[in-house]
């Protein structure tokens, strides 16, 4: 049984004081849920106080990016462990704005994978196509290489904490979410590749979550879908009442 996980990337939004006061509002409207995970990416330099601040919730911290090694001549970078310090559990990588207009590629994306499962941090790989490698029929073999390249050197017992997030470029930010039809095709497809490369019990167990123009009108169908095991949301996350609807599938 994969537990859901509803997770909220804030992408480059929201101050120290603009965090605390959402924190503030939102952990009272998801008090007292435990049936799913949920989890809020703020940009890096509001962590340590959203850390504080989430203590004791129900409510999980996530980055938005993390380099793979501890410490070094990295400027502008941020280590794994200096995140685990700040409260971070869950750490997203691979997001198509860091591919696309960062220049991350797979390479890069395995070796901050490696860096944060080393530090015992959950990863939460993003993947997904664009609209042009739709359009050209390559949306499995752009998701094929993606989950290969970043996931390889690892073994089953390597990836247990990992966390999968297909994120359709064409979906992000743009108001057209995928179908539930071609969210469920896309997670399927990729946890047939996961039991390929890493068994079947493995693609049982592991959650991939569904990104790209979620929102509380549109996530009980993506989640009645049985390979959608929960949703990376960016726009919708950063008003604590709607966020708080999407953690409740619309309720
Ligand atoms: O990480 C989240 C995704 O980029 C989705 O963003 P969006 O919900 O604003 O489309």
């Amino acid at each position: 049984m994969r537990k859901p996980l509803i997770a909220g990337n804030w992408k480059m939004h929201k101050t120290v004081a603009e965090t605390l006061d959402y924190i503030r509002r939102f952990r009272e409207l998801v008090s007292g849920i435990t049936d799913r995970e949920i989890m809020i990416a703020p940009p890096f330099t509001a962590l340590y106080a959203a850390g504080q601040e989430i203590s004791g919730t129900n409510i999980k911290l996530g980055a938005q990016n993390a380099h793979w090694a501890e410490s070094g001549a990295f400027t502008g970078e941020i280590s794994p462990a200096m995140l685990k310090e700040c409260g971070v559990q869950y750490v997203i990588l691979g997001h198509s704005e860091r591919r696309h207009i960062f220049g991350e590629t797979d390479e890069m994306i395995r070796r901050r994978l490696e860096g944060v499962l080393s530090a015992g941090l959950r990863p939460i790989l993003c993947i997904g196509e664009t609209l042009e490698e739709r359009e050209a029929g390559k949306t499995f073999e752009v998701l094929e290489r993606q989950v290969r390249e970043a996931l390889s050197g690892f073994s089953a017992d390597d990836l247990k904490v990992l966390v999968i997030a297909y994120e359709p470029v064409w979906a992000i930010g743009t108001g057209k979410t995928a179908t539930p039809e071609q969210a469920e095709e896309a997670h399927r497809y990729v946890r047939g590749l996961l039991g390929e490369l890493f068994g079947k019990d493995f693609a049982e167990k592991t959650r991939i979550l569904y990104g790209g123009s979620v929102k509380p009108e549109n996530i009980a169908e993506l989640m009645a879908q049985s390979d959608v095991d929960g949703a990376l949301v960016g726009g919708a996350s950063l008003d604590p009442e709607t966020f708080a609807r999407i953690v409740r599938y619309g309720g």
